[in-house]
């Protein structure tokens, strides 16, 4: 993956990451939060992550652990949060719409793997998003980078799902937009509750979708539900 240095974003404000979202809809986000490097956070993040390894009572010496703590590191910056990053913001490309397709387009089944903010363990899910198209078509790429982009922060799933809608509404030009998230969150199966069995559901209906209940009907069929 791509160690980005961050000269990009340098200089511009923490909150440039999600300037063009609703206020209640951007991650919260330190001033101060893009003034170190990406290498100069690794350095950082690996030795708090010893710190934490030690307190445990692991022994640091020990040459399969020895790496953990960079290797988290790195996971964490250049993986797991890289969508705290502007300089990782997708660009939307648009075609114009010379087929006159008018139907609703869906990418269904889109690969999602979030991390929940308060755990600070694993969502894993998948998102369908659909929009009707007007003059202009969107490449089809850029809808799973919108959500890979969004999905890769500390999360709740409303959130994210919100973030994808209201992202999807500004690049595509149009409120006709839907996004329905499905998502198994680690931190209710593998502590705290333990259930393995339940999932999370999350939507957003934007222009015709909400207010148009066939059409509501028919994404929802289309992506199987
Ligand atoms: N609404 C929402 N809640 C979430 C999400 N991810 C995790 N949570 C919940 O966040 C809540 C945090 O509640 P707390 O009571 O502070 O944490 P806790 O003591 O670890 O709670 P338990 O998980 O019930 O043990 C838990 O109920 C989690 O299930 C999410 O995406 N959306
Ligand atoms: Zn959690």
């Amino acid at each position: 993956m791509d160690n980005l240095p961050l000269s990009a974003v340098a200089g511009s404000p923490a909150a440039a990451a999600d300037a063009q979202l609703p206020p209640d809809l951007r991650t919260p986000l330190r001033p101060d939060a893009f003034e170190q490097s990406e290498e100069a956070k690794i350095e950082a993040i690996a030795g708090h992550f010893r710190e934490i390894m030690q307190v445990l009572g692991l022994d640091l010496t020990d040459d399969s652990l020895a790496g953990t703590p960079r290797r988290v590191a790195k996971m964490y910056v250049q993986e797991w949060f890289r969508g705290l990053n502007p300089a990782y913001h997708p660009e939307v490309r648009l075609f114009e719409n010379r087929y006159q397709y008018q139907q609703m387009l869906v990418e269904r089944d889109i690969t999602l793997f979030s991390c929940c903010e308060h755990h600070f363990v694993p969502i894993i899910g998948k998102a369908h998003v659909a929009y009707l198209p007007g003059e202009h078509v969107v490449g089809l790429s850029k809808l799973n980078r919108v959500v890979q982009y969004f999905a890769r922060r500390p999360q709740v799933q409303e959130r994210l799902t919100r973030q994808i809608a209201e992202e999807l509404k500004r690049s595509l030009g149009t409120d006709d937009v839907a996004v329905l998230i499905e998502a198994d969150h680690l931190c209710v199966m593998s502590r705290g509750v333990n259930d393995t069995s339940s999932s999370t559901l999350t939507a957003e209906y934007g222009g015709a979708f909400g207010q148009d209940a066939t059409l509501r009907q028919e994404f929802l069929r289309l992506i199987g539900k």
